[in-house]
């Protein structure tokens, strides 16, 4: 099934079994266009293997995973087609240049040609200017590696990013321009974000909706707008009780 009326992020009923351990259980959610899904919880609460679920890397025990309206399992080329990653340390290639390096990842994708001024006007979408884009990411910092990672989402048309801890490492300065970039990508763009971190801070500030899981569990599922600033943190450790 795909759609324009498909969610473009979707788990239904999604579980996943490693030998004894039950890394996910029924886990349902849905991020539509232009929206952004903050998940928080403990280290071992099953964000990463929801993500890897999401993007074909895992196969599920039961339940499904879609992106842009394609099932994973079913449709795995088109699925990927459709959805980015960005995970906490994106591998560049430290001798090119952050423009190589998005013309290298571009091309990869397989998703159509692009001039080095169109990729070079994507790099300043993202704050990569004209200077910075043509030095070798061996001396970028973690955020602006990060910012090649959105950059490769935006020239592959996206509908779909899907980022695991993509703040951790980055000072205030940083993890604030990397969210307002973030913002700039779902509102101007329609692109959805699911989002795994530790951050409930950056999560209040950015996300449409707070899911918190537990032991594989969704166990709750929150408005951001109706939760008052400070308030999440407490309900958040409620939760993990
Ligand atoms: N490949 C694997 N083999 C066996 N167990 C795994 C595997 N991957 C994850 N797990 C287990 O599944 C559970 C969920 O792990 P997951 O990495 O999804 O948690 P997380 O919420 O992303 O944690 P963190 O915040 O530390 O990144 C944990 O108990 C973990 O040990």
């Amino acid at each position: 099934m795909s759609g324009t009326d498909s969610p473009a992020i979707a788990a239904r009923a999604l579980s996943k079994q490693f030998g004894g351990v039950r890394a996910l259980d029924d886990v349902s959610f849905e991020v539509q266009s232009g929206a952004i899904l903050a998940l928080l919880g403990a280290n071992g609460a099953g964000k990463s293997t929801t993500v890897h679920l999401l993007l074909g890397l895992l196969t599920p025990s039961s339940g499904s995973a879609a992106i842009a309206g394609h099932d994973v399992q079913i449709e795995l080329a088109a699925a990927r087609r459709a959805a980015a990653y960005v995970p906490d340390r994106l591998s560049l290639y430290p001798h090119l240049t952050g423009l190589e390096n998005l013309g290298y990842f571009h091309r990869v994708s397989g998703q159509g040609e692009r001039t080095t001024a169109e990729l070079a006007a994507i790099l300043a979408q993202v704050g990569l200017g004209a200077a910075e884009a043509r030095r070798r990411t061996e001396t970028y910092s973690k955020g602006m590696c990060q910012k090649v990672g959105l950059a490769i989402a935006l020239a592959k048309n996206a509908k779909a990013l899907l980022l695991d801890e993509p703040l951790s490492g980055l000072d205030p300065k940083a993890a604030n321009e990397f969210c307002a970039i973030l913002r700039e990508l779902t509102r101007g763009k329609g692109i959805a974000v699911l989002m795994a971190t530790h951050d409930l801070f950056r999560a209040h500030e950015l996300a449409d909706d707070i899911g918190i899981m537990r032991g594989g569990r969704l166990v709750s599922k929150l408005r951001a707008r109706d939760v008052a600033a400070g308030r999440l943190e407490a309900i958040y450790l409620e939760q993990m009780q």
